[in-house]
């Protein structure tokens, strides 16, 4: 199992390059089994859980052939088997594959994902906008099994809340059924709509991806496509911060402003600059950190997998923060690592009090997924000797290369593979 070596004192300066975001290519390799053509998706980037999606469209019998940072996915061939739990053990958005499989074969067979790291994460609205859709769905020995021999009907679905899964889902099956379908309280997330951008350049006629509201026609006439995935906002802001908490600047080639305005705002008023470069953003802090509060809510609020990064930065700043935690009851599995680096961070249910300004001190430390594992990166860079964190899979996940970007601006950190 790799580990990670770093020693904190560097202030990062340079270029990275933003890669593909996750995200948005976990949703559009599922969304690859709706169409009999061939899609090819570019800007993918080189993560596990791309590579395990992947390989999910593959066992259900998708042809894939990659290059470094492409993959065309020809499914003409493709048939609805059972997806393992062993399958969605791994990745939980294995589940997205359910509304394809369905929408395409009349039949699915998905594992339910269970709980993770941060959260019990069910996925009751997943099945109830298939049901809304006409599907006959339910649980039988830990699966959702789904059928609708006679396809699925448009509707008008309200979601409870706007979960970013449920709202793809039902996007993703929709785009097959008789008539049009309306979803509601739709989530806005800039990952929704790339999917929707991707779904419409495949032959789908989706309106409104990115708003509360998003109108589906059926009955879709498929076609081959390329999708270009957007830049990954959520890394973008883990390297603003890498850039803040060192007190140096990056230029983070490819990020959008545009997705970013949340998090952009919180960094000025925490007293780093960021402004727009020729190739993406540049960020850079020469002046304190001054301890801002943070709320996590769906887009265009705070995203939730920034929030361990914020608060490594918060640890360093002057004065007392306050993160709140709406989206995930269990997402602070970060908050004990970083007290062994030294960080004064007290816990109440969903809200951490983080004191920041204390000097932090390397020490061992354990990812537990894959933004606490990153906030244990960023903390490292500023701590005071050898930090080594363990679990590096973990952060493999997500971030393309992470060690080596980091190393290319300056970082002192290393790759222990044992
Ligand atoms: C692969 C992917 O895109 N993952 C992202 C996606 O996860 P994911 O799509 O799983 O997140 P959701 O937006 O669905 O989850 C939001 C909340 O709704 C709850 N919920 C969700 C579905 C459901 O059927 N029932 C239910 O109760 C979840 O437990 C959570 O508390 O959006 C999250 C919120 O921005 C991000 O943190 C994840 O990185
Ligand atoms: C929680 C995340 O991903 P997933 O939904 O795939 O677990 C994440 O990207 O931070």
């Amino acid at each position: 199992m790799d580990r990670l070596r770093i020693v904190g004192g560097q202030r990062l300066e340079g270029a990275v390059t933003i890669s593909g975001a996750k995200n948005a290519a976990l949703p559009q390799i599922a969304a690859a089994l709706l169409s009999p053509y061939r899609l090819e998706l570019t800007n993918l980037p080189a993560v596990t859980d791309v590579e395990n999606m992947l390989g999910v469209v593959g066992l259900h019998g998708a042809v894939v052939t990659r290059s470094a940072h492409a993959a065309t996915i020809n499914t003409s061939a493709a048939v609805s088997k059972e997806t393992t739990y062993d399958t969605v053990r791994k990745m939980r958005a294995t589940v997205l594959v359910l509304g394809p499989l369905l929408a395409r074969f009349g039949h699915a067979r998905v594992s339910l994902p269970g709980g993770c790291a941060i959260g019990a994460r069910p996925v009751d609205m997943h099945i109830a906008t298939l049901a809304a859709l006409g599907a006959d769905i339910g649980i039988e020995g830990g699966l959702i099994v789904a059928s609708a021999p006679n396809g699925l009907r448009g509707a008008r679905i309200v979601l409870s809340s706007p979960s970013v899964g449920a709202t793809e889902t039902a996007m993703m099956a929709a785009t097959t059924a008789k008539g049009e379908t309306e979803i509601l309280n739709a989530a806005r997330e800039p990952e929704v709509a790339d999917l929707a951008a991707c779904l419409n350049a495949m032959g789908a006629k989706i309106e409104g991806a990115g708003t509360h509201r998003i109108l589906i026609e059926g009955g879709t006439s498929w076609r081959a496509a390329t999708h270009d995935i957007i830049p990954d906002r959520i890394e973008a802001g883990t390297y603003a911060v890498a850039a803040a908490i060192t007190g140096g600047q990056l230029e983070l080639t490819h990020a959008r402003l545009e997705h970013m305005a949340s998090v952009v705002q919180l960094l000025e008023a925490a007293g780093v600059k960021i402004w727009p470069g020729d190739r993406g953003l540049i960020v850079s802090r020469d002046g304190p950190l001054k301890a801002v509060d943070v709320t996590t809510e769906p887009y265009p609020g705070f995203p939730t997998d920034l929030q361990a990064q914020f608060m490594a930065l918060m640890c360093c700043a002057d004065g007392a923060s306050l993160l709140r935690e709406t989206i995930f009851e269990n997402r602070f599995m970060h908050v004990p690592e970083l007290m062994r680096l030294g960080a004064n961070i007290k816990l109440q249910g969903t809200m951490a009090l983080v004191r920041g300004g204390e000097q932090l001190k390397g020490a061992q430390v354990m990812a537990t997924d894959l933004r606490a594992s990153v906030s244990l990166v960023l903390a490292a860079l500023v701590s005071e000797g050898e930090t080594v964190i363990n679990r590096v899979y973990h952060l493999d996940r997500g971030y393309e290369q992470l060690d080596r970007k980091l190393r290319l601006c300056g970082a002192h950190i290393e790759r222990i593979s044992t």
